[in-house]
């Protein structure tokens, strides 16, 4: 049985796997692939892009899916072992997981970060918790450390954009930016673009203003899988010197090295200057394109007009978690023969 939840479940040749059949699919839709399969949704947290497409793959494919918000409808979930359940949530996920995995073929989970520690954070206690509960397989909708889905729809869409044969990305520099904000946002995103930009071959070129590091783990992972790959990954405070020549702007606002002494909120204001413009875009190679995983604040983390630009390649990420979902949902449920786990069988 195969989880999917963070890029060590796929590596460097997994990810290209996922790459080359999802550029194979747009080319010749697979049709009702997912025959009658049942995947259930678990949000901690509000979305728009990964539920559509997820509900999309698996109405496109020819199964379902159910949808539960924890909190809201489903009860608050408790992850912690070895305490007294005595505070705001009465369920566990050592049932929680299990009990749904008796109804369904496939699990999806969304669980932010908690933003108080990013070394709890890169633990990701929810997720390790769901994947080691769970008896059907698990995909991440993101995670406190990482969202797996938005990394490959980011590399797919770099691939056809500017990917030799097989979508091949070697070599091809790419900056990613950290941007203002009005609060701390998780570190899941630039997380997760890092690592598969690396695994990928790419030359990632991150940006920050000193103290908005990226956890030292996920900084090692990224140059191992990089070594693997051929990659490269450089760090650089200088803003206009990351993404001169660079094919691809990644913009992204994260919070800072945690817990900090200061006032979030207040350091995630105190660079206005670093929000990603058509300017800053100039620097960049002639037919580089612009990057966010969405939601956007316009005229915040990037300017209005960059977005309405056609160097934007926001809603072609969007369509991407589409076509990368659904190659994952397929590989999960073939790593996995559901009455196995059932007392009943569906077939
Ligand atoms: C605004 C906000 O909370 N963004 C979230 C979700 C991004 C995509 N799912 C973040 O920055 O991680
Ligand atoms: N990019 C992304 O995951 O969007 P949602 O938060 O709307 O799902």
């Amino acid at each position: 049985m195969k989880h999917l939840t963070h890029m060590e479940d796929l590596g460097v040749a997994g990810l290209q796997q996922v790459i080359r059949q999802a550029l194979s699919w747009k080319q010749a839709d697979p049709g009702k692939h997912l025959a009658d399969a049942l995947l259930g949704m678990l949000f901690f947290n509000p979305s728009l892009r990964t539920r559509a497409s997820f509900e999309a793959v698996m109405a496109r494919g020819g199964g379902s899916s159910l949808v539960l918000e924890s909190g809201k409808g489903a009860w608050a979930m408790e992850h912690r072992d070895g305490i007294p359940m005595d505070g705001d949530r009465p369920e566990h996920v050592r049932e929680a997981a299990p009990v749904l995995s008796r109804y369904v073929d496939l699990l999806a989970v969304r669980s932010f970060a908690a933003l108080e520690d990013d070394a709890q954070d890169e633990a990701d206690p929810m997720m390790r918790a769901f994947r080691a509960h769970a008896t059907v397989p698990l995909i991440s909708m993101e995670s406190a450390r990482e969202h797996l889905c938005q990394g490959l729809a980011d590399v797919l869409t770099l691939a056809e954009r500017f990917g030799g044969p097989d979508g091949d990305l070697k070599g091809q520099p790419v900056t990613l930016s950290w941007a203002p904000h009005r609060k701390p946002l998780p570190k899941a995103v630039p997380n997760s673009f890092l690592l598969s930009a690396a695994a990928a071959g790419c030359e990632v070129r991150l940006a920050h203003p000193p103290g908005f590091e990226l956890p030292a783990a996920v900084m090692q992972q990224a140059d191992d899988l990089a070594a693997q790959s051929g990659g490269s990954v450089y760090v650089s405070h200088d803003q206009s010197a990351a993404v001169a020549g660079s094919r691809a702007v990644y913009a992204k606002a994260w919070g800072p090295v945690l817990p900090c002494a200061g006032d979030a909120p207040a350091m995630m204001q105190a660079h206005p200057d670093w929000q990603v413009d058509s300017r800053l875009m100039a620097k960049a190679a002639g037919d580089a394109c612009f990057m966010h995983c969405l939601p956007v604040r316009r005229d915040l983390e990037v300017a209005a007009e960059l977005l309405d630009s056609p160097a934007s390649a926001v809603v072609d990420q969007a369509e991407n978690r589409f076509h990368v979902q659904r190659v994952l949902v397929d590989m999960a449920l073939k790593s996995f023969k559901q009455t196995s786990n059932q007392s009943w069988s569906v077939a």
